[in-house]
């Protein structure tokens, strides 16, 4: 290739790109209409499970759910629903099959639900969306809820989709990543990320040596965040929430078996490790020293504000401490995980909507410039993301 013609592509290159950072320019949230309080969880699993006998489990799973930091949490999975699936209570039943019949259903239908929010609080045509990412962890079928919701949307043909499957706590970081790099490098680019969880899939009855599943019992519930991501806003329409300065993804050595998640015909089994908050808790600096040096930005921790996935209370005093983050700078992640529980991928956009409502109450002058989103899930894999909040972004929320 000539001089002439490689400067020819560089410039083809450049106009193919965004000028600016990419910008959180809406959110929005939703859950299933059954909320069950956190307090009558032990009582109604155990009961509806037939399981009232192994009362160990009972008590233990009452242990967990006091200490769980959680109030309540919504389901999609009702007990009319369980009688018309016995079989789900049984982690041996080939019941693969009608889970993923009400999964495949249910999950785009939420999606969509958030994705309207998001779509109204960014304040575009739905039709100028150019791409999807959607991240599911009950995903088994193709085309899949990425196809789903587009149609349900009513996005264009041309929408270029992306499914994300089975990345559990680290999808909506992992999707979050993807959008930014998408957004900066199509020049106009309007990227939809949905990520919708139910744990239906995973929703079995106790029994005796399966205390991960007595965990995830106490942990999680269901709900689905939706956020477009682009670059250069275009005013007054397009507000950025928070500009995406700098992402980066970190496998902690030796820790493959401590998360994980598999779809078998019984639905889906997960087995989490009681070294998770250690292991989460021992490599965040790392994480957030070498963001911040990449940037060239320098950090106080107790300066930023923080939006961390609250995968289990234990984990987010762990961080604190490690950190030595002051009470209160971890509210909105705590608030998210007493309202609605650990939502695995999705949880991290509700954060990122508190975090928002948040500023909004405080004056400029307090509200951080700088803050880190950080997601954990299998692998075990850490997202890590700096965001920066431009002067008035708070303005008309
Ligand atoms: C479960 C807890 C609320 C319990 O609180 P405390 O630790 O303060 O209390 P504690 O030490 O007295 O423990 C209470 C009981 O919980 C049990 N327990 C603790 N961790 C456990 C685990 N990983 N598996 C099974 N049981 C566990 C203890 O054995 C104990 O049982 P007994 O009382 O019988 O002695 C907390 O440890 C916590 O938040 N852990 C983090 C949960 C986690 O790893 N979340 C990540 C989910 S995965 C995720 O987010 C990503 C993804 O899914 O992709």
């Amino acid at each position: 290739m000539g001089s002439a013609a490689a400067a020819a592509v560089g410039e083809i290159r450049r106009a193919q790109r965004a000028d600016g950072p990419a910008a959180v320019l809406g959110i929005g949230t939703a859950n299933p209409p059954t909320c069950m309080a956190q307090d009558d969880y032990p009582d109604y699993y155990f009961r509806v499970t037939n399981s009232e006998h192994l009362t160990d489990l009972k008590a233990k799973l009452t242990r967990i759910c006091k200490k769980s930091g959680i109030k309540q949490r919504f389901m999609h999975l009702t007990e009319d629903l369980l009688a018309a699936n016995p079989d789900f209570t049984d982690r041996t039943s080939a019941s693969l099959d009608a889970r993923v019949d009400i999964a495949s259903a249910a999950v785009p239908e939420l999606a969509a639900s958030a994705a309207a929010k998001a779509i109204a609080d960014w304040g575009r045509p739905t039709t100028e969306i150019t791409h999807l990412i959607f991240s599911t962890y009950s995903g088994a079928r193709a085309p899949s809820a990425d196809r789903r919701l587009a149609s349900l949307l009513g996005l264009s043909p041309t929408v270029s989709r992306t499914m994300l499957n089975l990345h559990g706590c680290y999808g909506g970081g992992r999707s979050l990543q993807l959008a930014k790099e998408l957004a900066e490098n199509n020049r106009g680019a309007r990227v939809l990320v949905a990520c919708s969880e139910i744990t239906l899939i995973a929703f079995y009855g106790p029994k005796d040596g399966c205390p991960d599943n007595i965990l995830g019992q106490a942990l999680f519930g269901d709900g689905s965040g939706a956020v477009i991501v682009g670059a250069d806003p275009v005013g007054p329409v397009e507000r950025p929430l928070f500009e995406m300065a700098f992402a980066s993804q970190t496998t902690i050595p030796g820790s493959e078996d401590d998360i994980s998640m598999e779809i078998n015909k019984g639905g889906m089994a997960y087995h989490i490790s009681n070294k998770v908050p250690r292991l989460i808790g021992g490599s965040v600096e790392r994480c957030l020293i070498d963001a911040f040096d990449a940037l060239g930005v320098s950090a106080k921790w107790n300066d930023l504000f923080w939006a961390i996935h609250p995968g289990g209370r234990a984990i987010l005093d762990h961080i604190e401490e490690v950190l030595g983050l002051d009470d209160g700078k971890l509210a909105a992640s705590r608030h998210v995980l007493s309202e609605f529980g650990n939502m695995s991928g999705t949880t991290v956009i509700f954060v990122l909507d508190e975090l928002r409502r948040r500023r909004v109450a405080m004056l400029e002058s307090e509200a951080p410039e700088w803050g880190v989103v950080m997601a954990f899930g299998p692998g075990i894999t850490i997202e890590t993301m700096v965001l920066h909040t431009p002067a008035g972004s708070l303005e008309g929320n």
